[in-house]
């Protein structure tokens, strides 16, 4: 080896100068392309495409114009799977379901939640979700399934139907309305009374609302990067989030010493004990506020754009409303005015137009992980690529839910694609991902379902619509993403079994 060597260096000594430095330059640029070359293929393994834009904040400034123009334009030249740089971190988006299994499927300590999620821990609290360990998270989890679990379930329908009831009486016999504010205004209503509790509803509703208010409004898209930034809207956020635990420990102390027992999802918790971890204690004040909080932001804004986009795309759909409004007909020729968990169940053509409506306008553009270990996946073209350790990993119901060769005429409402002989959310999992998927799928779909379901029975029964601005646009500038405003027109009009 080191005679070869000598002989390359002698042989290169005999050429004249201008070709020694020639040969020179030449090798530098081949190492340069090597060096290259190894750096995308060894050592980056075979690592998805990178758009590399402007180094640094490339990724930043084709972001800022939204996410949605930046999946496209980046679908369009890479493909399912790409990386954005962006700033000191390194974002890769796994779209369509080919993509997306190892994202769904795969355990904490390999794809973690809390890395990306933790800027949540000053509005839940301290102790609670992702300020705590993945064992105790998942007890805590635990306790959430159990209040969501059927049996419980089936308590909260009669207070659905309660609130949209008294809350829909109060309209006059027509009017107009925007349907993401009248649904905002009903949720929490409903909320309150199933979730936080009789004692808020009846009794501290107007201070616990605006005490949520103030929670909501101090968490904006820049808390994302910086949640303890000094800012008014932080500092509210953070007395409302004290205020409501003094609240709640108050309520808490009565029920144990009257041992006041409610039909409600604070009961659950407070009736809850750890099993495996912090010796098998019961669940003390703050962790219940903490779970109650996590718990209102899965479900309020959810909740609210999701009946909202039902009614202006069954109102834009003509067919697919009175479709629904001869299915209350029949659910009231066989039950009445009974409206409980089965006959909410047998509505199968609303069920189809929230299903629809989902998918056409998933409240959440990104659900996200951070990679704890690198991980291969697979595209539909069968490309391989390895994700390398430590980026943040993108799934996107908003762009996944209009993949042409997943659903068919995507940008067309069509509730019956779900049907046979269509079922295009069927053959390949995770391709409809509107309450997510896998080990963190949503826990409150059947009472997203549910209520939801109740609340369009009761309009549906009771009112006629029209929609007196075209179907809105999306606002992708707020957290989670709501119709811009529209006008609906309501007649009041018994439905005619
Ligand atoms: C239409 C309404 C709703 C939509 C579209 C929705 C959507 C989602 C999505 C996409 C996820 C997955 C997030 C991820 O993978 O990172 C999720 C998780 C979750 N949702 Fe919902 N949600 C809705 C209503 C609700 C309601 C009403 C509740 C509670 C009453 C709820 C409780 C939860 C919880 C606790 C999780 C976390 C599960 C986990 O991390 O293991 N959601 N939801």
């Amino acid at each position: 080896m080191a005679d070869h060597l000598q002989a390359v260096v002698a042989a290169l000594q005999a050429l004249p100068l201008a070709a020694q430095v020639a040969v020179a330059v030449g090798s530098t640029l081949v190492l340069a392309v090597c060096l290259r070359l190894l750096k995308h293929t060894v050592l980056r393994g075979s690592a998805p495409p990178v758009e590399e834009g402007i180094p640094f904040i490339g990724g930043l400034l084709k972001f800022s114009k939204g996410p949605l123009p930046l999946m496209e334009e980046m679908y369009k030249k890479h493909g399912e799977v790409f990386t954005i740089p962006l700033v000191h971190k390194n974002m890769t988006f796994v779209i369509g379901p080919h993509a997306s299994p190892h994202f769904f499927n795969a355990t904490d300590d390999k794809m973690s939640q809390t890395e990306v999620y933790n800027f949540n821990v000053p509005t839940f609290g301290k102790g609670v979700v992702y300020d705590v360990d993945q064992r105790v998270r998942s007890e805590q989890f635990r306790f959430v399934a159990d209040a969501l679990r059927t049996a419980k379930l089936r308590t909260y329908v009669p207070a659905f139907k309660q609130e949209a009831e008294e809350y829909f009486s109060k309209w006059g016999d027509t009017g107009v309305v925007d349907l993401m504010q009248t649904f905002s205004d009903l949720i929490i209503l409903t909320a309150s009374r199933t979730l936080l509790g009789r004692e808020v509803r009846e009794n501290m509703f107007k201070e616990v609302a605006d005490l949520y208010h103030d929670l909501d409004d101090g968490m904006r898209p820049i808390s994302v990067l910086f949640p303890y930034l000094p800012t008014e809207y932080h500092r509210k956020r953070d007395a409302a989030r004290e205020a409501l635990r003094a609240i709640f420990a108050k309520i808490i102390t009565a029920r144990r010493a009257n041992n006041v027992k409610e039909d409600d999802i604070l009961q659950v918790l407070i009736d809850s004990r750890y099993k495996n971890v912090y010796g098998g204690r019961a669940t003390n004040d703050s962790e219940i506020t903490g779970l109650l909080i996590a718990i209102l932001f899965a479900g309020q804004h959810t909740s609210s754009v999701t009946s909202s986009w039902t009614g202006y795309r069954m109102l834009s759909n003509r067919k697919w409303f009175e479709a629904a409004q001869e299915e209350q007909r029949r659910v009231m020729r066989e039950h009445g005015d009974k409206l409980d968990m089965e006959v909410l169940n047998s509505m199968d053509t609303l069920h189809l137009n929230i299903q629809e409506a989902l998918r056409m306008n998933p409240p959440l553009l990104l659900v996200m992980r951070y990679a704890k270990e690198a991980f291969k996946v697979t595209t539909s073209q069968g490309k391989t690529y390895t994700v390398p350790k430590g980026h943040i990993v993108a799934a996107s119901p908003t762009f996944s839910h209009r993949l042409p060769h997943i659903f068919n005429n995507a940008d067309a409402y069509e509730p019956d694609r779900f049907l046979p002989p269509r079922e295009e959310d069927k053959p390949i999992p995770f391709s409809y991902i509107g309450f997510g998927g896998g080990r963190h799928g949503c826990m409150g779909q059947n009472f997203a379902y549910l209520q939801i379901k109740t609340i369009w029975s009761v309009l549906l029964r009771n009112f006629d619509f029209e929609l007196l601005d075209p179907v809105p646009e999306p606002n992708y500038t707020s957290m989670v993403i709501m119709p811009k405003p529209c006008r609906v027109r309501f007649t009041r009009k018994k439905l005619q079994v």
